[in-house]
């Protein structure tokens, strides 16, 4: 089978930052507005007033300590509890598109590539910004790409689904080189007056070129020894957002339409699926677990990161092993796990091996075992 390669990877930061306080600034003090305008409607028990949210439960509970977001402004504004981002007219760059570039070009530098040499791009996240015409096909041409693009969608774990298509491609020689982009922008389904969910989520995006290793000239390969996908139906995490909202218009806006979760379920049951799914996958790849040395984990919570290494490990992981990012970008969806793997891999020696492990909403987990080159 041919040999394939992770030869590069880009990250888009987004330039706000919002601190757990200033979000539970804001969130209070939509609150209160709440429970006054709803006054009377809670005391006759009509209503439930909301309850203060506290950035040392969002500290305890998640790991998280701030996030990067689009704008800021109507984030922060407890009268509006949502970013303010203006439609751009069908002539411009969509912002998602947007992003994918600026992430895109940092790994084609990184990869030592151009666009000439990518035949294939990928989007691949848990939310796109319009139904069509897909948003790989306006990167495709924004970069100036020949050949053909397509999105997927399989939520938190669509980059690592998107690395398996990739390897695919390469492997059948549909593609000399493939460019798998994760837009992020998760303030877009994140429900900012949900209290049990306001904190979750973050914006950010990353790229990844992916080429046959034989003609790969990067100085930061990673070959991909193994992959493993993996979905089970659940509707512990879900979102009913979708085109057909509009056929029953009293739906039309409803915190269903965004983000909601099972946050107890979920991380009960999806620790154990992913813990299960890297020792496989790792044996799949005729390793022992002792010899991956690094874990680039999805990043939701640090607390279950802390549970899945230790169910691998049988103690606890050093910081170097399962690198955390969510500390400052929180959630990113399928981007955690590449800007993890992104910003912690230069000092591995040549030879190593790590796993990226995702896992989320489908459920869904993608796991792939790499060595340096
Ligand atoms: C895999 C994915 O990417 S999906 C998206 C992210 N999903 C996940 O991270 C799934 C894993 N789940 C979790 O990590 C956790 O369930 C969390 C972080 C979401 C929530 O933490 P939990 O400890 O489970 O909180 P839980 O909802 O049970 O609430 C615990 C208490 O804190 C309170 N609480 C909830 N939100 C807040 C808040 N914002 N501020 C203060 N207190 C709060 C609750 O009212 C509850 O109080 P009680 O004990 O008096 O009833």
């Amino acid at each position: 089978m041919k040999q394939v390669v992770i030869s590069g990877t880009g990250l888009f930061t987004p330039p706000h930052s919002i601190s757990n306080e200033e979000l539970v600034v804001a969130f209070n003090a939509y609150a209160e507005l709440y429970n006054a305008e709803h006054a009377d409607a809670i005391a006759a028990g009509e209503l439930t007033a909301i309850e203060g949210s506290s950035a040392a439960f969002i500290e305890k509970a998640s790991g998280i300590k701030s996030r990067y977001v689009m704008e800021k402004s109507g984030i922060l504004d407890p009268a509006h509890m949502t970013a303010r981002i203006p439609e751009r007219a069908d002539e411009e760059i969509s912002l998602q598109a947007e992003i994918c570039v600026a992430a895109a070009r940092q790994a084609l530098d990184r990869a030592g590539r151009t666009a000439a040499d990518i035949d294939m791009v990928l989007v691949a996240c848990s939310n796109m910004q319009r139904a069509y015409p897909a948003m790989a096909v306006e990167v495709q041409e924004a970069l100036g790409i020949d050949g053909f693009g397509f999105d997927m969608n399989v939520a938190c774990s669509s980059a690592t689904f998107g690395i398996q298509t990739a390897l695919a491609a390469v492997q059948s020689g549909q593609a000399r080189a493939v460019l798998v982009l994760n837009p992020e922008i998760t303030s877009g389904h994140l429900n900012f007056r949900d209290r049990d969910s306001h904190f979750i989520f973050g914006d950010a995006c990353t790229a990844i070129v992916i080429e046959a290793a034989e003609t790969a000239t990067s100085a930061h390969q990673f070959e991909i020894l193994e992959s493993k996908l993996k979905t089970k139906f659940s509707n512990n995490i879900r979102n009913n957002f979708g085109f057909m909202n509009r056929f029953d218009e009293s739906g039309v806006g409803m915190p269903d339409k965004l983000f909601r979760q099972q946050g107890r379920k979920v991380f009960k049951e999806v620790c154990p699926m992913a813990a299960e799914m890297i020792r496989e996958t790792v044996t799949n790849a005729g390793l022992e677990v002792a010899q991956v040395s690094r874990y680039w984990l999805h990043q939701a919570n640090l607390n279950m990161n802390l549970l899945i290494t230790r169910m691998l490990l049988g103690r606890d992981a050093e910081p170097q092993e399962a690198p955390v990012i969510l500390d400052t970008y929180a959630n990113t969806s399928s981007a955690g796990s590449i800007i993890a793997f992104h910003k912690y891999q230069d000092d591995m020696p040549s030879g190593s091996h790590g796993v990226i492990c995702s896992f989320g909403a489908g459920y869904s987990i993608g796991c792939v075992v790499v060595r340096k080159k």
